[in-house]
């Protein structure tokens, strides 16, 4: 972890492994020298990361800067250009994935989803507690196209984890969503992790970062510009906050023509 502006972005992912190590279970993923663009568009620029088992691993950084890339990824559903994605698990098998806009099949009741999503893995689920793990049992007889925005996102975050897979996926679960909801979204992250996942995740709710992540990565510029734990991030940067330590690493401007696509590197 740094926030050391010298070091280049091996000698960061180097550093983040080594602090990564110490600090959580065993490694299950592991995301080297990923490169990703899109047409002349350089999206990624060499980003490497370690997912652990029992630990809650947080993607930051501003609107355009490659998370959901990353993510899409590390769930197996993309092949970089470059680098590589390797662990002791199939990444398009025993990943859980949360995307940003989940949609579900309408009609269906939410029992009769999970059960759908259940009927796809190999072991059979405990539906009902699947259900009960999120919050979402006392509707389990609503009709998707009937929840609110708030119980989508909990059914998403339900199908994720249908199967227990050692990794879970997760991009910006709690976006759009009431501060309660988002306290509850990142209660069932945490007791994930407790329960031995390894869970990485995208969000710009940088409570729920502060308060659940084990590990903070802060992508800018196609790039990880620090990552730690939250309280080693911000006395790195002298800042009070996570969101002062990013007010201190990324240049706004900068990020600004970035996010337009009009950046150096895009
Ligand atoms: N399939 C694609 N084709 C072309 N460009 C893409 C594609 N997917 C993503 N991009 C571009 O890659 C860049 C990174 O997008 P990405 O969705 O990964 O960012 P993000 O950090 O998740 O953003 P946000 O916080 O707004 O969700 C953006 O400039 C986006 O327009």
């Amino acid at each position: 972890m740094t926030g050391d502006d010298s070091r280049n972005g091996k000698e960061v992912a180097d550093a983040q492994t080594a602090d990564d190590e110490a600090a959580s279970g065993d490694s299950v993923l592991t995301l080297e020298a990923v490169r990703q663009s899109f047409g002349d568009v350089s999206v990624l620029e060499g980003v490497s990361l370690d997912v652990r088992a029992e630990s809650v691993t947080c993607l930051l950084g501003p609107n355009g800067s490659g998370k959901s890339t990353l993510l899409s990824i590390a769930a197996g559903l993309r092949t970089p250009d470059e680098g590589t994605v390797t662990g002791e698990i199939d990444a398009a098998r025993d990943v859980g994935y949360l995307p940003q806009r989940p949609a579900f099949r309408p009609h269906f009741t939410v029992a009769e989803t999970i059960g759908f999503y259940g009927s796809l893995v190999p072991t059979p689920i405990d539906e009902a507690a699947t259900l009960e793990r999120v919050g979402l049992a006392a509707v389990a007889d609503r009709r998707v196209e009937h929840l609110s925005g708030g119980m989508v996102r909990l059914l998403g975050l339900a199908q994720a984890t249908v199967g227990s897979p050692p990794v879970v996926v997760l991009d910006e679960p709690a976006s759009g969503l009431d501060p309660q909801i988002r306290h509850r979204i990142a209660d069932v992250i945490a007791d994930l992790a407790a329960d031995g996942a390894a869970v990485l995740m995208a969000t710009h709710d940088l409570d729920a970062a502060e308060r659940i992540a084990d590990q903070v990565r802060i992508l800018d510029d196609g790039e990880f510009v620090a990552g730690g734990s939250p309280s080693e991030i911000q006395s790195e940067t002298a800042a009070e906050s996570l969101g002062g330590a990013i007010d201190a690493l990324i240049d706004r401007e900068d990020a600004i023509g970035v996010r337009a696509g009009t950046g150096d590197r895009r």
